[in-house]
């Protein structure tokens, strides 16, 4: 046995799903539904609670068999017909007179099971000395027997025949209505639950629809549960989903469909329409690695290589022709070109050149390259840029690759590593020549005869023009008068201006032009869709802006934090736990990544995305909202902008100090046992100007107070360059020569730390005291 449903094993065990979930509880097996997952070995304790009811089904289960086969061999010699209607047999004789044809009808539907040794029984009960009844208990055979008077042996001969008929027509009611309610029982509880998919919300009446219910029993059924809603009331998904469960019908949530995709939905193309298309490129690296020299030095030789009109203008993207093969180049910043883009759903890069410096290799803001680049499944080209340096040393940076799973082709791997310069432009063509190439492998296509669609690449405000946006056509062809929407903007194409500023009409598969004409400024990433016609770009302009307010009252769609981990594992949400990792030192990344990655199970892969040195930043807080990630950091701080955008996008950022905690948290919120624990409230941030020594006393830290407030039984941390040097307690808070109980934001005080002596001018004090937390 492997792991199974708790519906599966109810069946099994021939018990009722909720019995089954109380009996589970009872032994401190806590499950959410009976949809839920149980392992073998929880699977084989609950079975063992039920062994008696078990092996009792089972006794049932062969007295079913024995009963027929024992009747059958009774009747066999006398009535043919009875074998066909097997229930009706055990029904005593003059009881069965009185079913109309209706009702032997019904009971012909239902299943002989179980109701069958509970007649027997009833009927010897009744009759002990019944011989015909025991013998024949054929409805046609005995009515007729009745008829001919022969069932006259039967009456016990003091009983007033009227009498005993209406005791046993009581007697009958009885049974058939206990034997309807057991029935109806155990086909509820052993029936597959029915899924059926439906909105966000939904009223009790659809609902009722849902469930194949009259709206009114509906509404009485949760009276009865104490849930008092009229017919109209609105039910979001969960409490509808709860509401299902009693009817044995699982509820999943409709998926939204994007107004956009919906609207728009791509036909498939005709292969014959397809053609060629330029890849989309774009250049990332460490800072000052030489991205910015590197594209100049391509867009200068291309230049140099005889375009007309010369100046290249300044509009985001471009297209170079590399022996009159066009490539286009996004001059973003690398980040935002995956990572912004791929939050809206848009994948508009096929190649990412990471350009690593010979002379300084790989650093933090490469190896987050890489992983972005990774998470967006964009090939990686790598450029050894400033090659013309005497320090440059290309293998030392490809052995630095090999530990981000990038080996370079001339080591026996796949990565293109080519050495370039930026300054001599030594290596430009080659590495032109390999993007040329791997485009051809990738085999990117288009089909240039129909109506466009792409991405915003860039959009600002013009006084003179008013909104002015670069886009990057991804399919079809982009014409001058088409109806386009992006976003919440739409209009009519007035004006298109191609990357070298002359004036275009049209703009085939990926190029990039820049474009007038749009109502508002759209946002980048989002994508544009050519419309049937204005009206219908406004159209869906506007109910985008209605779903986006909607939206915006909403709760902001969920994230995965550790503490409802659990939950979405159980509900199947959940079968990868990705994670951030931002640490004091590489040593520490390392060791948290192996000791996380290692709790992965058979439900939930933990998975690192991306491990770094350093403060946390926004580009952190960016990859883990794109990639549904949680960030933990070790002895690190998320800087202030990235904590704002942490909390807008509702990423779960948790700080340790200790990487064993890290790694007891993680386990619990996999396993949903997550202790509810005191969280930090962070009180206020001083800054360290002066530093004093004093005998006896230490070094107090001269600090001015920048926001918040201080306090004497504050705890405090220090930070140095984003990280944290000290965690502890004040010895002291003084304004002057006086101990004081708090120091306010605008002030001026001297801090002294328990046993840390250590601060210098320039550390930033973080004040914060521990506040339980409700989970
Ligand atoms: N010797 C040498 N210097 C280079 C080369 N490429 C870039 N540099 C220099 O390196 C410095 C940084 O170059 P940038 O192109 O600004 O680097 P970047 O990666 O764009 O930097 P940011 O835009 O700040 O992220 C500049 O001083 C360049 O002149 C090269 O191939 N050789």
């Amino acid at each position: 046995m492997s792991k199974m449903r708790i519906y599966e094993l109810a069946k099994q065990l021939g018990v009722a799903n909720k019995d089954l979930m109380e009996k589970m509880k009872s032994i401190g097996l806590e499950a959410n539904s009976h949809m839920s997952m149980v392992s073998e070995a929880d699977a084989e304790k609950i079975t063992a609670l039920y062994q008696p009811a078990a092996q009792k089904a089972e006794e049932k289960k062969e007295e079913k068999k024995a009963a027929p086969a024992q009747q059958k061999k009774q009747n066999a010699p006398k009535q043919e017909a009875s074998r066909q209607k097997p229930q009706e047999k055990q029904k005593p004789q003059d009881r069965q007179e009185k079913k109309d044809g209706q009702e032997q009808k019904n009971r012909g539907d239902r299943k002989p099971q179980d109701s069958r040794p509970a007649q027997n029984n009833q009927n010897q009960k009744n009759r002990p000395n019944n011989q015909s009844a025991q013998n024949g208990q054929n409805n046609q055979n005995q009515g007729k027997k009745d008829k001919k008077g022969k069932g006259k042996k039967d009456q016990k001969p003091r009983e007033n025949p009227m009498e005993r008929r209406r005791r046993e027509m009581e007697e009958e009611a009885a049974l058939m209505a206990e034997l309807e309610a057991l029935e109806a029982a155990e086909k509820a509880a052993n029936a597959d639950p029915v899924i059926k998919t439906i909105p966000a919300t939904i009223s009790v009446k659809e609902l009722a629809e849902v469930l194949g219910k009259k709206g009114s029993d509906l509404v009485m059924a949760l009276m009865k549960k104490g849930q008092m809603l009229n017919i109209n009331a609105t039910l979001d998904f969960d409490s509808a989903a709860a509401i299902a469960e009693d009817y044995n019908v699982i509820l999943e949530k409709e998926e939204e469909k994007d107004i956009m995709e919906t609207v728009f939905a791509e036909e498939e193309d005709d292969e014959k329409d397809l053609q060629e298309r330029p890849p989309v490129v774009v250049v990332m690296g460490h800072v000052d690695h030489g991205k910015t020299s590197l594209l100049d030095a391509i867009r200068h030789s291309n230049v140099t290589k005889g375009e007309a009109g010369g100046i290249t203008q300044h509009i985001g993207a471009y297209t170079v022709q590399i022996d009159g093969k066009p490539i286009t180049f996004l001059d973003t910043p690398g980040h935002e070109a995956f990572t912004a883009m791929r939050m809206r759903g848009a994948q508009i890069t096929d190649i990412a050149v990471l350009v690593v410096a010979a002379d300084d290799g790989v650093m933090p803001q490469t190896v987050e390259a890489i992983n972005h680049a990774k998470a967006a499944g964009v090939e990686i080209i790598v450029a050894i840029n400033k090659m013309d340096k005497p320090s440059a040393n290309p293998d030392r940076v490809k052995q630095e690759l090999v530990e981000y799973e990038l080996l370079a082709e001339d080591w026996g791997g796949q990565t293109i590593c080519v050495p370039v310069s930026a300054a001599t432009k030594e290596g430009i063509d080659t590495l032109l020549e390999m993007i040329t190439l791997v485009a051809e492998m990738k085999e990117l296509k288009a089909n240039p005869k129909k109506k466009a669609r792409g991405a915003i690449v860039e959009a600002q405000l013009d006084k003179g023009r008013g909104p002015v946006a670069t886009v990057l056509v991804q399919n079809g062809t982009l014409q001058v008068g088409d109806p386009i929407v992006a976003g919440a903007a739409y209009g009519k194409i007035r004006a298109m201006t191609d990357d070298k500023g002359r004036r275009v009409k049209k703009a085939g598969p990926s190029t990039p032009v820049e474009i007038l004409g749009l109502s508002e400024v759209p946002s980048a990433g989002d994508s544009f869709y050519v419309a049937e016609s204005e009206k219908q770009a406004r159209q869906v302009a506007e109910s985008i802006i209605a779903k986006n307010r909607e939206n915006l009252i909403k709760e902001t769609p969920q994230k995965v934090s550790l503490d409802d981990l659990f939950s979405q594992i159980q509900s199947g949400n959940m079968k990868e736990l990705n994670i951030v990792v931002k640490a004091d030192v590489q040593g520490s990344v390392e060791a948290v990544r192996q000791s996380l990655e290692r709790l992965s199970n058979e439900e939930v892969r933990v998975r690192i995305i991306h491990g770094g040195v350093g403060a946390i930043t926004e580009s952190d807080v960016m990859l883990a909202s794109a990639s549904n990630a949680i960030i933990i950091g070790f002895n690190v701080r998320p800087e202030p902008a990235a904590k704002a955008f942490a909390d807008e996008e509702k990423v779960d950022v948790r700080l340790y100090r200790v990487i064993y905690n890290a790694i007891e948290d993680v386990t619990a919120a996999m396993k949903g046992m997550l202790d509810p624990v005191f969280e930090e409230q962070v009180q206020g941030h001083a800054e360290v100007r002066q530093l004093f020594k004093a005998s006896g006393v230490g070094t107090i830290a001269g600090c001015y107070v920048k926001d918040g407030k201080f306090t004497r039984s504050s705890q405090v941390r220090i930070i140095r360059d984003g990280i944290v040097v000290y965690e502890g307690d004040l010895e002291s808070l003084k304004r002057f020569k006086d101990d004081v109980k708090e120091v306010a934001a605008g002030y001026e005080c001297g801090l002294v730390f328990k046993k840390f002596n250590d601060v210098k001018e320039g550390d930033w004090v973080e004040a914060f005291t521990m506040v339980e937390v409700p989970r």
